[in-house]
């Protein structure tokens, strides 16, 4: 479980988290939702102790993240899937990884079978597509088998096929009893993916709740009526006291998605021919616009207006600080990425 108390961030003048409380319990995938800038990463990026709170805290089954013995155990996360070395391999990016945190050999072959990287094991990771890499980057985070994962956008650059593939690894994840925490931006995915939903705007909480009912509160659900005989079927529903309400295209629309039954059965009752009788609920988007109007930090301009379109500084990659970094020839940072690294095996598929 992750516990989340009245964790604050400021960066200066910038309060990114504000006083923010929330858990991420096991056997769920929890979806992470807020409008560019609203603290997302920033939130997670305390979760995993890359950044400090300015106030509260964070505990991971009960612990602070980087108190935990062997963290990649307990909580694998992809942050930023580009964190690795491009000039080594698939397989040599994560043994090393392993390596430095104690996790067999065996368990590299098995991640990259996971995330359908086995046949590129042996390719430098530079070469990677976004849709690759962030296999890559998920295999670094299933690395220590944890029970607790945490995703910041992990559809990014994935195909459809892809993004499938991953909605069932979450879903499973979850089904073995695993706390998975997710961010996307991608609603319709969210939908279909997560159970649960934590939402944030400017850095506060808006809302902690089952997807079903985030839907229902933030949204109106009716039912489409559509009739050859608009006429007849008006009366009716004003005789039986129906507020139903009259739309450009000749259809009627009544609040409520259980009202169908019933308008069905008047329908017949009258002998009115029916051509639609279709409960209408809200998209995901459309509760979250509903939901996130007034936090939207971000808002893009008309091409014909002066000025473009805001955007967040984005903190550099890092990685976890509890999990051991590879040996010093091949720190994290500066030159990840930038052509051929230190290892020369690529082709043998070992460190
Ligand atoms: N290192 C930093 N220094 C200064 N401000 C920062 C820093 N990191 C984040 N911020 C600010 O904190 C706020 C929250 O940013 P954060 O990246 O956590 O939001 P987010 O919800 O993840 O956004 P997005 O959906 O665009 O990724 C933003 O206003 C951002 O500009």
């Amino acid at each position: 479980m992750i516990e989340v108390e009245q964790l604050t961030k400021r960066y200066g003048q910038k309060t990114a988290v504000d006083n923010l409380s929330f858990q991420v319990h096991p056997g769920h995938v929890t979806g992470f939702l807020g409008p560019n800038g609203a603290g997302k990463s920033t939130t997670m990026r305390m979760m995993l102790d890359l950044d400090n709170p300015t106030a509260g805290r964070v505990r991971i089954d009960g612990q602070r993240y980087r108190e935990l013995a062997e963290p990649l155990k307990y909580m694998g996360a992809l942050l930023d899937a580009k964190a690795f070395h491009g000039g080594r391999s698939a397989y040599n990016n994560l043994l090393c990884y392993a390596q430095a945190n104690r996790i067999p050999e065996r368990r590299v072959g098995e991640v990259l079978d996971i995330v359908g990287l086995t046949a590129v094991a042996k390719k430098k990771s530079k070469g990677f597509s976004l849709g690759m890499g962030q296999r890559l980057g998920i295999a670094f985070a299933l690395l220590g088998d944890p029970r607790i994962l945490m995703f910041d956008e992990p559809v990014n650059g994935l195909d459809p096929e892809g993004i499938h593939w991953i909605r069932n690894l979450m879903k499973n994840l979850a089904a073995q009893g695993r706390t998975v925490f997710v961010s996307s931006h991608l609603m319709s995915e969210m939908a279909l993916t997560a159970d649960h939903l934590i939402v944030i705007g400017q850095g506060k909480l808006l809302a902690d709740t089952s997807m079903a009912d985030f839907i229902a509160a933030n949204s109106r659900s009716y039912v489409r009526v559509r009739s050859p005989q608009q006429e007849r079927l008006r009366d009716v529903f004003h005789r039986a006291g129906v507020t139903a309400i009259e739309v450009g295209d000749g259809s009627f629309e009544i609040d409520g998605v259980g009202a169908a039954k019933g308008i069905g059965e008047l329908a017949a009752q009258n002998q009115i021919t029916l051509h639609e009788l279709s409960p209408q609920q809200a998209s995901l988007e459309e509760a979250f616009m509903q939901m996130t109007a007034g936090s939207v930090e971000y808002h893009a301009h008309n091409l014909d207006t002066p000025s473009g379109v805001g955007g967040a500084p984005m903190p550099p990659p890092q990685m976890p600080p509890g999990a051991a970094p590879p040996p010093p020839q091949q720190q994290w940072g500066g030159g990840w990425g930038q052509g051929p690294g230190p290892d020369q095996d690529q082709g043998q598929g070992k460190g």
